[in-house]
């Protein structure tokens, strides 16, 4: 028999020996069933043997049986690299976050990308926003950015998100994808996120060429405890670039973007972004005459002051997809010290539904799992599924103790004082105004936005379609018209199509054409 022999691979040491990770691999060599006993070449077939004797049958079987778990609730389809990011900027006067402090300090990363309604599967051109999952893994645990490639968000209020998401992905009865319209009229908050995913945004050229955002207004603080807010910025050193509805019919490529970023990342062209943030102090964000914290609109220029961090490199495909991109479970709460993180009432909710929904897809103990393992971690949590690793052997389960279990620090420089703020429920569409009137920069792109717009509205009933075009005309005069008359114009173009295509099918009912049945017995078969 050949010998088995086994390898002890650890990618990311952990600091400390006791919790040490071990994934014993084995070399290309014997097959063995999941318990380690060795293939025999006679189990690999089963026809005309005793299988219920056969546990190579059975521990195939019975695995593969259970081998999906549910995907994402939202960003379901996507795809992952690992990286790292190294600081090019003396940031120490906005933050003590280790990772962000000592220029060419370099951290490790995993970065998962994806596309938020498609289901596993589905087409990576869809118009709609597309995240960019960033973990650094850091010597103070695991820092999380959840980012999207639209600057602004679609509401405020988290109470939102399920109503929200439902309008966009299946209906229960036809299980085809819902028309976002109807709901956006009810809450109109949610025309410039929107909007800028019917601009050029919408459907990036990959996932490379994409610039991305965290959104919210997070909080920095330095070593002597003072607060600065920043929002921060992922710039693509690919330069952005879009497909057009026309290109992407052609492209016919649901997996675009992941063969995109995969082939880039194997052949050593490594994608690369520049993180920035732009910084208000504590004194401006009371001074500024609009909301800093409302994730619904973007800081106005002239307000604040940008500052470059550092740069994030992919430079290492993942090995194995389900290991490495379904099974990370990414969490904006998952701050480090330096960062204390978003105030805002969207932030506090998301702070429980990311380890909510990733208790229920992956389980309690999602960040035993490789991929989302911090490099250091010694809790007080025991138990429940699989993994649970060393399950902190035989260390105290109950603090405080008298057994040298994990004891807490005393941080100096966190601040003294938590902001509160106080949000608004309006709606204000000066924001989407000012996207439609300059953040659209030219008149060619205001266009293919119009014409994008018209097409997701093209299906829509009339009362809904009367309610969008008000709303069209109140962000903006122009916008209303050109929407309205686009909207001629579709229809007379579908109208026209679809006498062309009963002229069409009527002249092949003339032809004389053969139907033939599929055979279904051999004596059926002429030739
Ligand atoms: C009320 C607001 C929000 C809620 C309730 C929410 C909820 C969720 C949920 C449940 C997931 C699936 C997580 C998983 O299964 O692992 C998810 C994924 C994601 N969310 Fe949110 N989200 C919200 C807002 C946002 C915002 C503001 C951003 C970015 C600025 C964002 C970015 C992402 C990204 C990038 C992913 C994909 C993570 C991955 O690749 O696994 N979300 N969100």
């Amino acid at each position: 028999m050949a010998v088995l022999s086994l390898i002890a691979i650890s990618s990311r040491q952990p600091l400390d020996g006791q919790e040490r990770r071990r994934y014993i691999e084995l070399p290309i060599g014997l097959w063995t069933k999941s318990s380690g006993e060795p293939t025999e070449i006679r189990d690999i077939l089963t026809v005309n043997t005793d299988q219920f004797n056969n546990q190579l049958l059975l521990d195939s079987l019975t695995t593969f049986d259970a081998e999906r778990i549910p995907e994402r609730v939202v960003h379901a389809k996507g795809t992952g690299a690992f990286g790292y990011f190294i600081v090019t900027n003396d940031v120490s006067k906005y933050t003590y976050a280790d990772l962000f402090n000592g220029i060419g300090k370099k951290t490790p990363l995993n970065v998962r990308f994806s596309t938020s309604v498609q289901n596993l599967g589905g087409n990576d051109l869809g118009r709609e926003l597309k995240g960019m999952a960033v973990k650094f893994y850091t010597k103070q645990g695991n820092l999380d950015l959840l980012c999207l490639q639209t600057p602004v968000y679609l509401y405020r209020d988290p109470v939102l998100f399920q109503h929200q998401v439902h309008a966009v992905k299946r209906n229960p009865q036809t299980g085809l994808f819902n028309n976002r319209w109807d709901f956006v009229v009810y809450r109109p908050i949610q025309t410039h996120a929107l909007f800028w995913t019917l601009a050029d945004y919408g459907v990036p050229d990959g996932y490379r060429k994409m610039d991305s955002f965290p959104i919210h207004t997070y909080e920095l603080a330095n070593k002597h405890g003072e607060t600065h807010y920043v929002r921060f910025n992922f710039r693509t050193e690919q330069g952005f670039s879009a497909i057009t509805r026309a290109q992407a019919a052609q492209i016919q490529d649901p997996d675009y973007f992941n063969r995109d970023l995969f082939n880039a990342i194997g052949s050593g062209n490594y994608p690369a972004w520049r993180l920035e943030m732009d910084v208000m102090t504590a004194h401006d964000i009371q001074t500024v005459d609009y909301d800093p914290f409302d994730v619904t609109r973007l800081w106005k220029n002239g307000t604040f002051t940008t500052v470059e961090i550092g740069r994030l490199i992919l430079n290492k495909n993942v090995e194995n997809q389900f290991r490495d991109v379904e099974l990370g479970a990414y969490n904006p709460a998952n701050l480090v010290p330096g960062i204390p993180g978003p105030v805002d009432f969207l932030f506090r909710g998301r702070r429980s539904f990311y380890r909510d929904t990733q208790n229920y897809r992956i389980g309690t103990n999602h960040n035993k799992v490789l991929v989302n393992m911090p490099l250091y971690a010694k809790t007080y949590n025991r138990d429940g599924k699989p993994p649970v690793l060393l399950n902190m052997r035989n260390a105290p389960n109950y603090y405080p103790n008298s057994y040298s279990g994990p004891i807490p620090y005393v941080d100096e420089k966190r601040p003294k004082k938590k902001l509160q703020v106080l949000e608004s429920n309006a709606v204000d569409l000066q924001p989407v105004s000012y996207f439609y009137n300059h953040v659209l920069e030219s008149e060619a792109h205001r266009q293919r936005f119009i014409e994008n717009l018209v097409a997701s509205l093209e299906p829509v009933t009339p009362p809904t379609l009367q309610k969008v075009i008000k709303l069209m005309y109140l962000i903006d005069p122009d916008l209303g018209r050109r929407v309205a008359i686009g909207l001629e114009v579709a229809y007379a173009q579908r109208a026209a199509e679809q006498a062309a295509a009963q002229a069409a099918a009527q002249a092949a009912r003339l032809r004389n054409t053969t139907i033939r049945n599929v055979p279904t017995a051999e004596s059926d078969c002429k030739n």
